[in-house]
């Protein structure tokens, strides 16, 4: 092997990320890179080309790390290969940003040239920061006429501590500043150093799971060579393997000779289960190993769980199976066998938050073909017993009897919120109202501020960012972290359906949220399930206490008498209505209950609900 080719192969990689808040414009700025370097082909090219995931496209937001080797001639006649990682910007998916940036060497920070620095840029930097980046801004949207790139140059070198003197201006969207931006990444990315004749030692950034070729594995290659026929070991596992073919994401695979050290690509090797691999773990020759794995990925914890059922018993090694094949591609995703009185088999899955727990459940749906029953989320709590030790109560009906716990600890956050100084009053009384605990306020710049609250995560992760939205006309963004646990007082509340206290509906609340929260529970109760041929008592309660009750009427006999003998076209429209509206219904007890209902949960703050 001719290691001076490689070597100036080497010379000529660059490897970066594209990180920035959400919609500041990482995914149509990767679209002109593709475009602008030939990548893709004009008819080929379609808006935001490496979200590809169906899911991704119907919802406008990158999920999914996704990486793409582009060919680049520079204006200094040399040629040189990109490695390029998009990345998602929301919160719940920064974990698939960190991930990326292990296997880079720079970053281009993205910021929108009409909102300047928000949450979600400063956590991405201070990500690419701790893995030692060479971090680039780039102001992008600058087309729009709002733009202000001083503005943000100010604001980055304020808030942020980077030079942006040289920020390169971009727009996405007409493609200005696309060319200058190229030749910056070719200058100030440096280029991998890995050793090409060490033993090899790559990083999985990232796997999925092929019906053809089992599971794909997304590699870095920190040193050495890697080729087809090798015989690899996953340092973590002690499993070996031979490496079946190696390439590059262009986006589309394109299979390759060999993957050298500093290349960004894929591999397989006959990896048939899922368990036998993980993200974050260390690929090695099995004749010559490496002495030390890389240090790979911290393990996040979930933020929320909710018990995952599947709508058909039998379908349960189904489900159990897809969410293997989904944690491959999702690391961030739990899940353990539970059982639940009223949903029967399922599992209880822990998500990074709601918008994670959405796309599992719509991607369940959707790839694996899953119809689910899914209950409404909560976070971990933990009860102290009286005899000293903790459960951990990650379902709200596993909560023991009020006598048998000293307290019960419920997770807090830090939360940051950046707005301008117009939209403080509104903020704090949110946070007040959401039981947050004001720690300080900073002034960023003239125009906004920096609000920073102890908030319960119960209270942050379900409908406060949308009202944190609405009470500042989408001005506000939000960051978080985990503090640690706190001693509030908290109850459950059981929901009962005809007397029979129903597993998947209890919830837990703060003692003087309780009533309201029954009340509440019990009138979205009503509205959701449908009316039966008898008569449903809903009622809520705290242990043997009733704090609210609701009556669903039965359907009148003449609307049975008309799906049952109307004329045949028309009735075997009904059925087949009524079908496929069971389809998401699960028979509790005798009750039918649509899936809604067991969300109902979430939708208690809805605006026809207040004040009934
Ligand atoms: N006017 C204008 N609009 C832009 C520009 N760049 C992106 N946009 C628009 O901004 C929106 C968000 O762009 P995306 O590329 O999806 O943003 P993103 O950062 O990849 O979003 P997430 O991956 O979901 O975080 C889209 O509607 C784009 O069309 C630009 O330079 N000018």
């Amino acid at each position: 092997m001719d290691i001076k080719k490689l070597q100036d192969y080497q010379k000529h990689v660059r490897n970066f990320s594209i990180v920035a808040h959400i919609d500041h414009g990482k995914s149509t700025i990767a679209d002109r890179i593709l475009e602008l370097t030939d990548t893709v082909s004009e008819r080929q090219m379609k808006n935001q080309l490496l979200d590809d995931m169906p899911l991704e496209r119907q919802r406008g937001i990158t999920i999914k790390l996704n990486s793409v080797q582009v060919k680049y001639h520079a204006q200094d006649g040399e040629d040189y290969i990109f490695h390029l990682i998009d990345t998602p910007g929301h919160v719940d998916f920064s974990y698939e940003v960190s991930r990326s940036l292990a296997a880079c060497e720079g970053a281009l920070l993205v910021v929108d040239a009409t909102q300047g620095v928000q949450a979600q840029t400063l956590a991405n930097t201070y990500l690419a920061l701790d893995d030692d980046l060479e971090i680039l801004p780039v102001i992008n949207k600058i087309d729009l006429p709002s733009a202000d790139p001083d503005m943000c140059k100010d604001e980055i070198e304020e808030m942020i501590g980077l030079d942006a003197t040289d920020a390169v201006e971009v727009s996405g969207k007409t493609g200005q500043g696309i060319p200058e931006l190229l030749e910056r990444i070719v200058k100030d990315v440096p280029a991998p150093s890995g050793d090409l004749t060490a033993p090899l030692k790559a990083l999985i950034f990232d796997s999925k799971y092929d019906d053809y070729r089992g599971v794909v594995l997304a590699v870095r290659i920190e040193e050495g060579i890697v080729k087809p026929g090798d015989r690899i070991k996953i340092m973590n596992t002690g499993k070996e393997f031979e490496v079946t073919e190696v390439g590059v994401s262009s986006p589309h695979p394109v299979k390759k000779d060999m993957l050298v050290a500093g290349d960004v690509g894929y591999l397989t090797a006959n990896i048939k289960s899922v368990r036998e691999t993980r993200v974050g773990d260390t690929i090695t020759s099995a004749q010559k190993p490496t002495a030390e794995p890389l240090p790979g990925y911290r393990q996040i914890p979930p933020m929320v769980y909710s018990g995952m059922y599947p709508v058909d018993n039998q379908k349960y090694d189904d489900l159990k199976e897809a969410l293997q094949k989904l944690q491959l591609n999702d690391a961030a995703l739990e899940f353990e066998p539970e059982t639940s009185q009223a949903l029967g088999f399922g599992f209880r899955c822990g998500f990074l938050g709601l918008l994670h727990m959405d796309v599992v459940q719509e991607r369940l749906e959707q790839e694996f073909d899953m119809d689910l029953i899914m209950t409404a989320p909560s976070v971990d709590y933990h009860a102290i017993m009286n005899d000293g030790s903790t459960k951990l109560i990650d379902n709200p009906a596993d909560l023991p009897d009020a006598g048998e716990y000293r307290e019960v600890q419920e997770p807090y956050v830090k939360a940051e919120i950046m707005v301008p100084n117009d939209y403080v009053g509104p903020v704090m009384e949110l946070c007040q109202r959401k039981r947050g605990e004001f720690i300080t306020m900073d002034y960023l710049d003239k125009y906004r501020v920096n609000v920073k609250y102890n908030m319960p995560l119960a209270e942050i992760i379900f409908d406060f960012f949308d009202e944190l939205k609405s009470s500042t006309k989408g001005y506000a963004s939000l960051d978080y972290e985990i503090t640690g646990y706190r001693a509030t007082d908290l109850v459950k509340i059981d929901m009962l359906l005809n007397k029979e206290p129903i597993d998947a509906l209890s919830f837990i609340a703060h003692r003087s949220e309780a009533q309201e929260r029954a009340r509440q529970m019990t009138s979205m109760l009503k509205k959701l399930i449908p009316r039966q041929n008898f008569e449903v008592d809903i009622q809520g309660a705290i242990g043997a206490k009733i704090i609210s009750r609701a009556t669903i009427k039965p359907y009148r006999k003449d609307v049975t008498w008309k799906i049952h003998t109307g004329d045949p076209d028309r009735r075997a429209k009904l059925l087949e209505k009524q079908k496929r509206g069971k389809k998401r219904m699960k028979a509790v007890g005798k009750v039918e209950v649509p899936q809604d209902a067991f969300m109902a949960v979430l939708k208690m703050n809805d605006e026809d609900i207040k004040g009934k």
